[in-house]
C-alpha cells in the first residue's frame, strides 16, 4: 500500500507589493495547495482595534484586547475568505486607515503570538482559525505568505522564497491598483510603503527579514508569470521524486 506524501510547506516572504499575494495565489492553485494570507490576519485584527476604539498608538491597549476577536480564514487560492468574530472582513481589512495603522499593531508582541499560533495551526491542518471547510478537505500542502513565515512562524518548511523589487517597480504595482480608486500619485505610494517596510523591518518582534536558507527572487524585471513559474520550479525541485 502506498503512503500519501507528506504536506509540503512553502513560505514567501518578502516587503509590500513585491508580488507575495499574487505569486503565492498563483502557485497554490496550479499545485493544488491551500493558500494563507498572513497578511490579512494582521489587517483583520487591525480593524478589529479600530472598530471597537482601541487605540493603535498605545502598545498597552492592543496588547490587553489582543485576544479578543475570533479570526478564521478561509484558505481556497480560488476564493481566499477572512471573518472577524463571524462578520465578513475583505472589504473593511483594505482601507487606507487599516493600512496605515496595521504596522503599529503588528509590531505589538502579543499580537504576534496569537497571529502566530492561528498561523502554525492553520499549516498544520487543525481547526483553531481554519475555515470548517477547508479542515475537511484532503490537502498536499500550503502557501503562506507574509514578512516572518520563513524566520519564525514555519522555521521548518520545505521551501523559503524571499521575493524582493525596486521600489519604484513596487509603487508603479500599486499605483496601477489604486487608481480610480485613490488620488495617491506614485511619489506618495512609495514614500508609503517605504514608511511601511521600514516599521516592519525595525520592529523588535518578528521583523521582516530573509531568513538564512530562503532562495531570493527579485522580481523588478520579471512578468508575474515568470516570478509563479520559477517558485513553482522551486517546488517541484525540492519534493521528492514518485
Ligand atoms: N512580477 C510582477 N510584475 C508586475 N506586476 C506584479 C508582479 N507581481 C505582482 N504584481 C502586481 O503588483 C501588485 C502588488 O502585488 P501583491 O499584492 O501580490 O504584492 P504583495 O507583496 O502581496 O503586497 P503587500 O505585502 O503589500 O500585500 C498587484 O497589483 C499585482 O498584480
Ligand atoms: N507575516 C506578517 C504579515 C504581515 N504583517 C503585517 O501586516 C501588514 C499588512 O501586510 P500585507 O501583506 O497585507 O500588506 C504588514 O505591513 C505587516 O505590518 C506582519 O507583521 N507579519
Amino acid at each position: 500500500m502506498q503512503t500519501a506524501p507528506a504536506p509540503v510547506i512553502v513560505a514567501i516572504d518578502g516587503p509590500s507589493g513585491t508580488g507575495k499575494s499574487s505569486t503565492s495565489k498563483a502557485v497554490a492553485a496550479e499545485l493544488g495547495l491551500r493558500y494563507l494570507d498572513t497578511g490579512a490576519q494582521y489587517r483583520a485584527i487591525t480593524w478589529w482595534m479600530l472598530s471597537n476604539g482601541i487605540d493603535v498608538a498605545d502598545p498597552t491597549a492592543v496588547a490587553a484586547a489582543a485576544g479578543k476577536p475570533v479570526i478564521v480564514s478561509g484558505t481556497d487560492p480560488a476564493r481566499p475568505t477572512i471573518t472577524v468574530d463571524g462578520a465578513d472582513a475583505a472589504g473593511p481589512i483594505r482601507t487606507q486607515e487599516v493600512t496605515a495603522a496595521v504596522s503599529a499593531v503588528s509590531a505589538v508582541a502579543e499580537v504576534r503570538g496569537r497571529i502566530t499560533e492561528l498561523q502554525r495551526s492553520i499549516a498544520a491542518g487543525t481547526a483553531e482559525g481554519t475555515d470548517p471547510a477547508d479542515v475537511a478537505a484532503p490537502s498536499r500542502g500550503i502557501v503562506v505568505e507574509g514578512r516572518d513565515i520563513g524566520t519564525t512562524v514555519l522555521p521548518d518548511a520545505d521551501l523559503k522564497v524571499f521575493l524582493t523589487a525596486s521600489p519604484e517597480a513596487r509603487a508603479a504595482r500599486r499605483s496601477g491598483e489604486l487608481r480610480g480608486k485613490d488620488s495617491a500619485d506614485l511619489a506618495t505610494t512609495r514614500a508609503a510603503l517605504l514608511k511601511r517596510d521600514a516599521a516592519d523591518s525595525g520592529r523588535k518582534a518578528s521583523p521582516l527579514k530573509k531568513a538564512d536558507d530562503a532562495v531570493e527572487v527579485d522580481t523588478t524585471e520579471l512578468t508575474l508569470e515568470q516570478v509563479v513559474e520559477c517558485v513553482v520550479t522551486l517546488v517541484r525541485e525540492q519534493q521528492p521524486a514518485g
